[in-house]
């Protein structure tokens, strides 16, 4: 069965890192793709747009191509938007068929952190996206979970519903939503590190203006 691969985020706004990793991530896996906007992301400060601002730049992101889809279902429940009770949603759902939650270097570092994370393997396979231009540590129970569970073969993920973290090489580029906020904050004009689709409606980057 194809893999269903979940790539959550604050999408704050959404850039061409985020979809170029997420389109590359379903080649490699041979995978159905959803991009999952948090609501109230845990373990950040607020964000500068709505949920309702980034979930609306999503979608016009997304716009004239169906490989990338969005679930909204983290829009619709209130409290801290917990990774782990999303994925025992989905995999209600979605019964035996191989789950993975795609994550950027950076968050996958931050993963111990998070609201019981160990069951998370129970959940889902883990896909690692590489990220440059942040340092990354890993710490040593994280690495201890990596050793016991990395296989190298993409394709080895949709033998199984969880359990494996596989790193998948996407193509680096170094964007960051603080960048673009930056820019944007200070004038500029980040025309070609975000989606075309931002630019179609000016209430979609006002949030970001000074
Ligand atoms: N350029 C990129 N390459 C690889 N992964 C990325 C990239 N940008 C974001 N990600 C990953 O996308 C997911 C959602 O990230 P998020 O929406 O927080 O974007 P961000 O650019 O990291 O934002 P911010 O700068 O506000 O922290 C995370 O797993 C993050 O690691
Ligand atoms: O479940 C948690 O405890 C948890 C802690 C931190 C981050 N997350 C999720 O990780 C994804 C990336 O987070 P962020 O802050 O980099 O946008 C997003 O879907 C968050 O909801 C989840």
């Amino acid at each position: 069965m194809k893999p269903l691969a979940i790539f959550g985020g604050t999408f704050d706004p959404v850039h061409i890192g985020h979809l170029t990793v997420a389109w590359e991530a379903s080649e490699l896996l041979d995978a159905e793709v959803r991009l999952m906007p948090s609501r109230t992301p845990p373990h950040r400060a607020t964000p500068c747009a709505s949920a309702e601002q980034r979930l609306a730049g999503l979608r016009a992101a997304l716009a004239g191509q169906s490989r990338l889809t969005i679930d909204d279902r983290e829009m619709r429940r209130e409290g801290p938007s917990y990774t782990v009770d999303t994925l025992r949603e989905l995999r209600a759902e979605q019964g035996d068929r191989p789950l993975v939650l795609l994550l950027g270097e950076d968050a996958f570092a931050g993963l111990p952190a998070w609201h019981e994370w160990r069951e998370l393997f129970r959940l889902t396979h883990i896909g690692v996206l590489s990220r440059p231009g942040l340092s990354v540590v890993r710490s040593e129970i994280l690495w201890r979970e990596i050793t016991e569970r990395r296989v190298a073969n993409p394709v080895v993920l949709s033998h199984c519903p969880a359990g494996a973290i596989v790193e998948l090489r996407v193509t680096a580029l170094e964007v960051s939503a603080t960048r673009i906020r930056e820019l944007l904050a200070s004038g500029r004009d980040p025309r070609y590190l975000l989606p075309a689709g931002l630019f179609a409606d000016p209430a979609l980057l006002q949030p970001y203006r000074r």
